[in-house]
């Protein structure tokens, strides 16, 4: 069963990158099949708007809630998961990628402005699993460039799209920090050689050296990501 993924959204020429590359291959090779629907095309007034003033007042405007019920129920089953990027929802990470690359309906509904009604959440909440994802501590003009991350790290995860397994058990195998740095041909360029050990083929001790560097890397960006931090 191809992982199914619906994306609602005012900007859909946003999602012409997900025709490419790695993107393009898992939709190509059935293992994921993925729709982007215009928001507008669910509105019924002339204008076509999908955006109105706050209660409460404030700056900005807010997505009106009709538009988003209508294009939510042309796609929604009870197996779907619908995910709403906000900068106010629970942080994205690796493992929630890898939960969403073994689910089976995947909506994301791309706000933009101030963002959408809050009760288009409350309306599904009780339907269907919703999350409120956020891709890290800033904030972007809309979810549209976050539903790309959140596309793109999940699609890889799904069984069959990455060619070689191989990286996902390295990946899955990463002491908790960063990855070590990584060289490959010529053996020095502009003066710089890659690290002797590399070219050594003692595999332990390579292995050292890239945890070692991992740990070092992992100090110095990463801190947070340390063991007993
Ligand atoms: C209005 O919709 C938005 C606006 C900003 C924003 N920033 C996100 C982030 O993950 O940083 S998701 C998101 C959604």
């Amino acid at each position: 069963m191809p992982l199914r993924i619906d994306v609602i959204t005012i900007f859909p020429d946003y999602f012409a990158p997900l025709q490419l590359s790695l993107m393009g291959k898992a939709q190509q090779s059935g293992l994921v099949t993925i729709a982007i629907h215009d928001l507008r095309e669910f509105t019924s007034d002339r204008h076509r708007s999908v955006d109105d003033t706050p209660y409460g007042g404030g700056a900005g405007m807010v997505m009106t809630p009709e538009p988003w019920g209508q294009a939510i129920d042309a796609v929604v089953t009870d197996q779907s998961t619908l995910i709403v990027p906000t900068p106010a929802g629970k942080l994205f990470s690796q493992p929630v990628a890898a939960e969403l690359a073994h689910s089976t309906h995947l909506i994301f509904a791309c706000g933009r402005y101030e963002g959408i009604d809050q009760r288009v959440v409350e309306y599904y909440r009780p339907r269907i699993d919703v999350r409120e994802l956020s891709i890290g501590d800033y904030v972007l003009a809309g979810g549209d460039v976050a539903t790309l991350a959140m596309i793109e790290a999940s699609v890889r995860l799904v069984p069959g799209v990455l060619g070689n397994p191989e990286s996902l058990v390295e990946e899955s195998h990463q002491l908790p920090g960063v990855e070590y740095p990584s060289y490959t041909k010529p053996p020095t360029w502009r003066g710089l050689d890659v690290p002797e050990v590399l070219l050594s083929g003692h595999h332990d001790q390579i292995a050292r050296w890239r945890a070692e560097q991992s740990t070092i890397r992992t100090t110095h960006n990463r801190p947070d990501l340390l063991p007993g931090s």
